[in-house]
């Protein structure tokens, strides 16, 4: 018998013996914005997923290698907390925030994989630019073997599965939303709004800690 299991959107009808199916949401984070929850959102609804896990990276290597200034884990941890609190299916992880050195995919799915048992599904999200540079990640073979990866399409970027093993990515059509934590950034710096860019939480975050307001880079 179908057991029923109730969902933010409605109820959807589940087999008791379903393996328990986990969204993880990867990200920099500086600041979260709409565009990270809408993806969040839309792959669990088309994946019937029981939960996504926001996971701001610590470390993120190929973004500080280019040279870009990233603001303190801790307060991007925050606004990740703030923007999800509210959705009962969004969870946030500092499996990488606690973690030293540089910020490799391939070790948080190995971690989420002792951690919840080889039974769970696990489905990467991602949004098009940064499926379109998987291939340079750390260890990027052995990625496949422990998550599906979902690619969603973004204003600006080509969706397209970048010759990854047959069967192990999904690309999917959400509502596109042409915001990045480099508008938002710049915006801030030169005193526009970010009002519905972020979450109003973010907005008075941000306000409260001042950050952004001296931020040098320019894009
Ligand atoms: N507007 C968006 N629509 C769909 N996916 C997005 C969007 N913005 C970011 N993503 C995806 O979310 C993940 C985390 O992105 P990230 O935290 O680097 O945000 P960003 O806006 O790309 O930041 P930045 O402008 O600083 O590079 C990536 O997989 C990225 O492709
Ligand atoms: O594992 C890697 O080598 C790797 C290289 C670049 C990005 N990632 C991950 O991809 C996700 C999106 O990254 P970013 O830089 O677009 O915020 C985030 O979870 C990063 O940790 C992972």
């Amino acid at each position: 018998m179908p057991e029923e299991k109730s969902t933010t959107w409605g109820r959807v009808l589940r087999r008791p013996s379903s393996p328990r199916r986990i969204g993880i949401m990867g990200g920099t984070f500086d600041p979260i914005h709409h565009g990270h929850l809408v993806a969040g959102s839309e792959v669990a609804h088309l994946f019937n997923l029981d939960e996504v896990i926001f996971v701001p990276a610590g470390h993120p290597w190929q973004k500080q290698r280019k040279g870009a200034r990233v603001t303190p884990a801790e307060h991007r941890y925050l606004m990740t907390v703030i923007a999800t609190a509210e959705n009962p299916q969004f969870r946030v992880s500092r499996i990488e925030i606690d973690r030293e050195g540089p910020t490799y995919t391939i070790d948080t799915l190995r971690q989420m994989r002792r951690q919840y048992g080889p039974d769970v599904e696990l489905f990467f999200i991602t949004g098009a630019d940064a499926l379109g540079a998987i291939l340079s990640w750390h260890n990027a073979d052995e990625l496949f073997e422990l998550a599906h990866f979902v690619g969603c399409n973004r204003p600006g970027h080509q969706l397209a599965d970048p010759g990854l093993p047959e069967g192990k990515v999904s690309l999917v059509e959400i509502p596109a939303l042409a915001i990045s934590s480099t508008e938002c950034r710049e915006r801030v710096r030169k005193g526009e709004p970010i009002w519905y860019l972020v979450p109003d939480g973010i907005v008075r975050y941000i306000n409260k800690t001042g950050l952004y307001l001296d931020d040098q880079e320019a894009g």
